[in-house]
């Protein structure tokens, strides 16, 4: 005999159980997959006037938008159609858990595509946010190799703030040397350095001042001035209205710092995680990161405003980068009287630490972290000299990669792939002056990695010290693949490992993919290693990953499964059993 009140609790468990079933069928049903059919290839562009081989994406740079859905599958069938260079694309946020191959780094965890072939990445994006893919191998996201990832909410969920719409702007950095140019001269004695760019792009445009090129040019329309291709980026705003903007930063060296003239932004996402909503007139952004921030565009403006991007941290060389935020019904073209906002000072480390201090995890939406750690890497970072080359250090290795990328070596134990050594979790903190120009004389070359216990949880100390140059030390943008890391602190100075732990913020700390390493300072990071694979962390400064400014982390390659053999053929992959 039933009871009614029973039967209520009968009824109420079955129309749970019903709810539950419909919502696991609802969000099956939901998830797509999205196919893309790319075609990697040089073309000619001339995204600031200047006429250069740029690295396009079915013939664009940017490249297409991906546009997804939280759960989607995401198909991208890449054609290189570079004729004498490889390509690698990696999707920069996306964690790859469960296709640690798909993560598109080439050398770590494939081989890289060579010209003629073709590879198709396949992975699911696991989590809403903001995210850009772009080419790694080589240098060739400086040349124009990028674009990004919108990952929409499951539907019936909401954000935690609202807009009217939103737009993405992608910032970049555009130099007019080639990439090969560029390569052979980090790779060279003398050192040539690439320089400051020539350009700031906003969405793949910027304004490079012709009358600048010193030699009269042989080319006719190598700079074109008038060229229609080159207007500056138009956001067209409707009164009253809210705007989500999307940022990205693909610079290949710069730090920027990022404003629209006479406005605020409140910045509600970094690195596809909510953070508490702070309102900022100027967004320091570095190279890897993403945000959003939220404008409320003015009630009513009889004239367009400026959005520009500034060069800090080094001394720029380089015009502010322009685009026009545009008052509907004002004309899109028509540029603000007003001066472009200068930005902030570039030497004003104060300010970007104290910006970076200023973002916490939002309410609601903490992730906390573990309250300590298994394992603490503290990683010093140098610039030095190795047989007479510059270079850039970890601890005294500079990061060379091996032939046969590391995921097939560990998955298929290839013993002699590698450098089995591990590299030191420590440098000689009693005797490294971090403010004096060390010589770093034991500096080596090194393919040795760091291999992390499975579910671990592991603390990253980077400590930053001064270049080759007297009283200088750079800003290092680092960005790990295969995770998000908590961002536990950021101090001046030498970190102190009995006392610097009890400035971390183990309450609200956000949580990221990349992160600023100061001028002299040092950044605390906290991840967990719970995504079977091989992942590089490294600086996101295009040449000075280039340049050795790489660690590589491998976690669980036992519970890695079977890799695709389209990644391979390189190095010791070439033997077909594998
Ligand atoms: O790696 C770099 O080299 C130069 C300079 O330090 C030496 O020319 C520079 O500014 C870098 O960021």
């Amino acid at each position: 005999m039933i009871e009614p009140m029973q039967c209520t609790g009968y009824l109420m468990r079955l129309l749970a159980l019903y709810h539950i079933i419909s919502f696991i069928s609802f969000s099956r049903a939901e998830a797509r997959i999205r196919h893309y059919k790319w075609e990697v290839n040089y073309g000619f562009q001339s995204p600031d006037r200047y006429k250069k081989l740029a690295i396009t994406i079915n013939g664009r740079t940017p490249g297409p938008k991906i546009l997804a859905q939280q759960g989607d599958t995401i198909v991208v069938e890449l054609k290189n159609n570079l004729f004498t260079e490889n390509v690698a694309i990696h999707w920069h946020g996306i964690r790859q858990i469960g296709t640690p191959w798909s993560d598109g780094a080439g050398g770590v965890t494939q081989c890289p595509i060579q010209p003629g072939e073709s590879f198709i990445y396949k992975f699911v994006v696991d989590r809403a946010g903001t995210y850009i893919y772009h080419g790694h191998y080589g240098m060739q996201r400086e040349a124009g190799l990028y674009g990004s990832i919108i990952v929409s909410l499951p539907n019936g969920v909401s954000e935690p703030f609202s807009y009217d719409s939103d737009r993405t702007i992608l910032l970049n950095d555009w130099f007019h040397k080639g990439t090969d140019e560029q390569v052979i001269g980090l790779s060279s004695i003398p050192f040539v350095f690439v320089g400051e760019p020539q350009s700031l792009l906003i969405n793949g445009r910027g304004k490079y001042n012709c009358s600048l090129l010193n030699t009269p040019s042989s080319e006719p329309g190598l700079c074109n001035a008038t060229n229609p291709e080159c207007s500056p980026y138009v956001l067209t705003v409707v009164p009253g209205k809210i705007y989500r903007l999307r940022l990205g930063s693909l610079t290949a060296l710069s730090a920027l710092s990022f404003e629209i003239e006479d406005h605020e932004m409140t910045v509600v996402e970094a690195d596809g995680s909510y953070v508490e909503p702070f309102v900022t007139r100027n967004l320091y952004i570095y190279s890897g990161e993403t945000y959003s921030v939220l404008v409320k565009a003015k009630q009513n403006s009889s004239r367009n405003y400026w959005i520009s991007a500034n060069v800090v941290s080094r001394k720029p060389s380089t015009p502010t980068g322009l685009a026009i935020f545009n008052y509907y019904p004002n004309h899109p073209q028509k540029p603000p009287k007003t001066l472009p906002p200068a930005g902030p000072l570039w030497n004003d480390t104060k300010s970007r630490l104290a910006q970076s201090l200023a973002f916490k995890a939002r309410q609601g939406f903490i992730n906390t972290p573990p309250l300590s750690s298994d394992r603490v890497i503290v990683l010093l970072n140098t610039q030095n000299k190795i047989d007479g080359y510059y270079k850039w250090s970890l601890n005294n290795l500079s990061f060379t990669y091996p032939t046969t990328p590391y995921l097939i070596a560990l998955k298929n134990n290839l013993t002699d792939a590698f450098d089995r050594r591990p590299p030191p979790d420590r440098y000689d903190f009693a005797n490294y002056d971090i403010y004096s120009v060390a010589k770093n004389v034991n500096a080596t070359y090194s393919n040795r990695i760091y291999r992390l216990k499975f579910n671990s949880t592991v603390d990253i100390i980077l400590q930053n010290a001064n270049t080759m140059t007297l009283n200088h030390s750079e800003t290092h943008p680092w960005h790990l693949h295969g995770h998000e890391f908590w961002v536990l602190g950021y101090g001046l100075g030498k970190y102190n490992m009995s006392s610097d732990w009890r400035k971390y913020n183990l309450f609200n700390p956000i949580m990221k993919n990349t992160v600023p390493l100061h001028p002299y300072g040092w950044t605390a990071l906290r991840f967990r290693a719970d995504n079977p694979g091989v992942w590089a962390f490294h600086c996101h400064i295009e040449s000075h990953f280039y340049m050795g400014m790489t660690v590589v982390f491998e976690e669980g390659i036992d519970k890695v499964g079977k890799l695709p053999s389209s990644i391979m053929g390189c190095g010791e992959t070439r033997n077909p059993y594998i």
